[in-house]
């Protein structure tokens, strides 16, 4: 028997659209993230169990774990006997790599259970593979740090899909979850199939100044460069109290604040614990919407997916 645990995160933090993404845990060491365990059986079997175990497909071959399973079985070119019960511990098109939680605890569940048939690289590749099921195309800000953990910046050249870049240990990350849901592949056709000369100087400006600051330890600048222009302004369309909220937590004195992957969740950033707690208070008040909404405060969870039994 074999359980893995693996972390929510937040898809594009503002400045890397598709290519950075951060491995988050919450600071009350709550599981934001799921769980899935294998064990040796007769035949495969799938249970699913957790808060949010009911928003899942009832058909379980619509399941990603399903797909998973089938696609790692294609791999090894062998019929895996095993029964798996995912627990759903994250909401289903929350912005929090929830899809991914569930592609990466399966497939490292299984290359472990199985000891190691596929390597890092090829496993990372088939996650990759696996999460485009969902949102359409791939994309690995959400697997990578899911996975690996810290904030990873997606290369994907051959054998380099992706590296840790360095993160400053004193940020709070907060995120808050509304209690609603976004599709991800709908969220992806709202945005533009091109952008002006403009926009892309902009975005190239902000991302090198980031992966700088990030590398020379300047941790203002890293902050003041973490500007979407890709995707909120056509998103926030769907997310009607963003910009309210957003005013309200810059004035708090967040030192970031945008959408987490392709929402409806945001994140804050702020270096100061009094801080990150008045502004889990303002978006409590403001922006959750039902009693399945929450707000948590976070650091990035440097490990990402672990084998916890
Ligand atoms: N184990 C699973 N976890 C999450 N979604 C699943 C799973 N299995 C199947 N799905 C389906 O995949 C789709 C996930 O949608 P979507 O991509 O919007 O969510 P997400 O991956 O949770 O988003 P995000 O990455 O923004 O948190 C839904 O249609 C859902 O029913
Ligand atoms: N980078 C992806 C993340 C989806 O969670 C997007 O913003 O569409």
């Amino acid at each position: 028997m074999i359980k893995i645990y693996a972390p929510a995160s937040i898809g594009n933090i503002n400045v890397g659209f598709d290519i950075l993404g951060a491995a988050i845990y919450p600071i009350d060491k709550s599981l934001l993230g799921d769980c899935i365990t294998i064990k040796k059986s007769k035949q495969f079997t799938l249970k699913t169990i957790g808060q949010f175990s009911h928003e899942l497909p009832t058909d379980i071959t619509e399941n990603i774990v399903w797909k998973c399973w089938l696609y790692f079985c294609k791999k090894i070119k062998k019929d895996i006997s095993v029964s798996i019960i995912l627990e759903k511990n994250m909401p289903i098109g929350s912005g929090l790599g929830s899809s991914a939680c569930s592609v990466v605890a399966t497939l490292v569940g299984l290359n472990n259970f199985l000891n190691h048939p596929i390597n890092d690289n090829e496993l990372l590749i088939l996650m990759g593979k696996l999460e485009s099921l969902i949102s359409g195309t791939i994309h690995y800000d959400n697997v990578a740090p899911c996975y690996l953990g810290g904030i990873q910046l997606i290369i994907n050249e051959k054998k380099y899909i992706t590296q840790k870049i360095p993160h400053c240990n004193d940020w709070f990350w907060i995120i808050a979850w509304p209690g609603i849901n976004i599709n991800t592949m709908e969220s992806r056709n709202l945005l533009p199939k091109k952008y002006t000369k403009k926009i892309c100087i902009d975005h190239s400006r902000h991302i090198a100044s980031f992966i700088h600051a990030s590398h020379t330890m300047q941790y203002d600048l890293a902050a003041q460069v973490m500007k979407d222009v890709i995707a909120e302004p056509y998103r926030t369309i769907l997310m009607p109290q963003f910009n309210n909220i957003k005013q309200k937590i810059m004035n708090i004195g967040a030192m970031s604040f945008g959408i987490s992957g392709s929402g409806p969740s945001i994140f804050a950033i702020c270096d100061n614990i009094n801080i990150a707690i008045k502004i889990e208070k303002k978006i409590n008040e403001e922006y959750i919407v039902n009693k399945n909404g929450f707000v948590k405060i976070c650091k990035i969870d440097n490990i990402g997916t672990k084998i916890i039994g």
